[in-house]
């Protein structure tokens, strides 16, 4: 199979664009740390979502596989809508909840079932999230392909539960949402509708908030390398990706003075 055709940097907004942002965390916005609980937003990368929000009209949303809480202990109960769980739980701008509901006992079978295939398996860890559990594998990577195949073996006993692979990570969650149709749902309504969406995300899970841009003639962003990818637009890292979000913000900010520029100038950091 011929290489995939390498992608573009993503463009700036121009003047008479109006731009709804979509976020994703892990791996876009946060550089990865072995364990999910050593990520730390700073006050600098706060400071730009919250910047990027106000000069959006609130037209921004973090779209993520941690849950509300985790992202709200993390950004500090920011105001802007969040996805989380991957769309299974979704809080809007008007700071509406939707979501999900999963009884205690299913939650504590899907436990139980992860605890086991995670004390079989050295170096994985087992993340409880409530209705969703993870299994990491980022310090033994070589685990990554036995984790898939225990997962797949114990999804039978789990009935409207579906396996979802990410990086260094097989996620058990309850079926029937995803990035794609979170964005969709956030797009309904004010202040993200009418507005054009662009979705920036470095995972498997994004690939659905790529498509839902990109039938919304939106724009898809992939952070890092992973192929094939439906984005149409690419930035190296995460380092990368705040670096283009400072520019965005200063284009939102200054117009088209600042696109031109920013255009001429090229580069993403
Ligand atoms: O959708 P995201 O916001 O990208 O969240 C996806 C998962 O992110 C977290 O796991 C990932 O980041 C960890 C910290 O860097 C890393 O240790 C792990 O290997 C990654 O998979 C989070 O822990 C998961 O719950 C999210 O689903």
């Amino acid at each position: 199979m011929p290489a995939p055709l390498p992608l573009p940097a993503p463009p700036l907004p121009g003047v008479d664009d109006r731009w709804a942002l979509f976020l994703d965390v892990d791996g876009t916005l946060l550089d990865f740390t072995d364990h999910p609980d050593q990520v730390c937003v700073d006050s600098r990368l706060r400071e730009l979502v919250e910047d990027l929000y106000g000069a959006l009209d609130g037209a921004l949303a973090l779209v993520s596989g941690r849950s509300l809480d985790d992202l709200d202990d993390l950004f500090g109960h920011p105001p802007w809508a969040m996805a989380g769980l991957h769309g299974l739980e979704l809080r809007g701008a008007d700071g509406r909840y939707r979501g999900v509901h999963i009884g205690a006992s299913r939650r504590s079978l899907v436990r139980d079932i992860a605890n086991t295939v995670a004390a079989g398996l050295p170096g994985v860890l087992m993340e409880d999230k409530g209705m969703a559990v993870a299994l990491h594998c980022r310090t033994s990577p070589q685990q990554f392909e036995r984790l898939r195949e225990q997962v797949q073996s114990v999804l039978p006993s789990l009935a409207g539960y579906e396996m979802q692979p990410g990086n260094m990570v097989i996620e058990l969650k309850p079926e029937g949402m995803d990035k794609g149709s979170a964005v969709a749902a956030l797009m309904s309504a004010w202040p993200f509708r009418g507005r054009q969406p662009v979705y920036v995300g470095d995972d498997l899970t994004d690939e659905h908030g790529f498509a839902t841009a990109n039938l919304e003639s939106g724009l898809s962003i992939r952070v890092g390398s992973r192929e094939p990818s439906l984005a149409r637009y690419t930035l190296p890292e995460p380092a990368a990706a705040r670096a283009w979000l400072f520019r965005v913000l200063h284009a939102l900010k200054h117009g088209a003075l600042s696109h031109a520029h920013s255009s001429a100038s090229g580069g993403n950091a």
